[in-house]
């Protein structure tokens, strides 16, 4: 697979200019979809010049959402809404806490169960690309919404002595915030209704949200690993009947470690998407 920016496809002019500077470096994960190539091929805009644009955008959408089949485009318009509704709940319950008790601590018990529903529902979104709805790639998808569940599921809920951490807030209003923009974004293009500021946000707030999250993320699972070494929770100790071994603090140390190659690819991978959809620049894929 190779990759061709707008310049290259189109040979120069103000697009070359504005995709000037040095090709992206490729990645050893590919991260967007063949069937992907398309969309991403017609998708020039930059929120800028005019009616032109704005015509050509009006003509993509409604040209995607013939190709998608009006269920396809329904059902995720009506997940999107849910999805924007949930975060924004969970956005207004850790305001509302923390204006009402003055303290970080009491609130994870207090939003669990909205933040299990919510993330714990985005698993769809890796069904979503398996069956071709959305153009993210499985892997992208799957390491992003499995890296969640796990924060949430496997850490959080069920290490308790570390539900009061500041890094638990620190990755939860982060998440938030990126989940408010991020739905509110799909929800607004599927209607072909975006405002500028939603997808100006959404390509955007990353740039800090992500790093942050990921911050949140490892300092949490660092605070567990006392607890966890200390109780030996979720891990299985030779001698028994199927003769295996599982230690749950090694598999957190790896899971932490996991990060220093994982999470660059997402994040490189989003500035590529904010590259393409707010400078306009087009990235082909083309066979070798
Ligand atoms: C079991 C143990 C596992 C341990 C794993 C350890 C791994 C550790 C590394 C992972 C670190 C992750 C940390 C993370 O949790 C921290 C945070 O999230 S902090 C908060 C900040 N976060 C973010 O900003 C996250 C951003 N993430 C995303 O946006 C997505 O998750 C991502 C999948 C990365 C997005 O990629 P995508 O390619 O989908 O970007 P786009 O939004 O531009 O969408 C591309 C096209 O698809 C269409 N699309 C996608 N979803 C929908 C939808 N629901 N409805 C409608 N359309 C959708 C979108 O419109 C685009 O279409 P087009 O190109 O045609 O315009």
């Amino acid at each position: 697979m190779g990759r061709l920016t707008e310049a290259e496809a189109a040979g120069g002019g103000a697009s070359a200019a504005r995709s000037a500077g040095p090709p992206p470096a490729p990645l050893p994960l590919t991260f967007t979809s063949p069937g992907c190539a398309a969309t991403m091929a017609s998708s020039e805009e930059d929120g800028t010049n005019g009616g032109a644009s704005e015509a050509g955008e009006e003509r993509e959408a409604t040209g995607k959402r013939r190709r998608l089949g009006l269920l396809a485009t329904t059902w995720l318009i009506l997940y999107n809404i849910a999805m924007t509704a949930g975060w924004m709940v969970l956005g207004i319950a850790m305001v509302r806490f923390y204006m009402e008790k003055g303290t970080h601590k009491g609130l994870y018990k207090s939003i669990q169960k909205t933040l299990k529903f919510f993330q714990t529902f985005a698993l769809l979104e890796i069904v979503h690309c398996l069956i071709g709805i959305v153009p993210t790639s499985v892997l992208v998808a799957g390491v992003q919404v499995s890296s969640r569940i796990f924060m949430v599921w496997l850490v959080t809920h069920s290490i308790k002595p570390i539900q009061n951490e500041e890094s638990v807030v620190l990755f939860l209003v982060a998440w938030t915030v990126t989940e408010i923009t991020r739905y509110s974004f799909y929800t607004f293009s599927l209607l072909n209704h975006l405002p500028y500021f939603i997808k100006w946000a959404r390509y955007n707030f990353f740039i800090i949200l992500y790093p942050v999250g990921v911050v949140g993320e490892l300092l949490t699972i660092h605070a567990a690993l006392p607890y966890v070494k200390k109780t030996g929770m979720f891990s299985i100790r030779l001698p028994n009947k199927y003769n295996v071994s599982f230690d749950y603090y090694y598999f957190l140390l790896i899971t932490m470690a996991s990060y220093i190659p994982l999470f660059p690819q997402l994040y490189f991978h989003m500035l590529r998407q904010r590259r393409k959809v707010l400078l306009g620049e087009v990235i082909v894929e083309k066979d070798d």
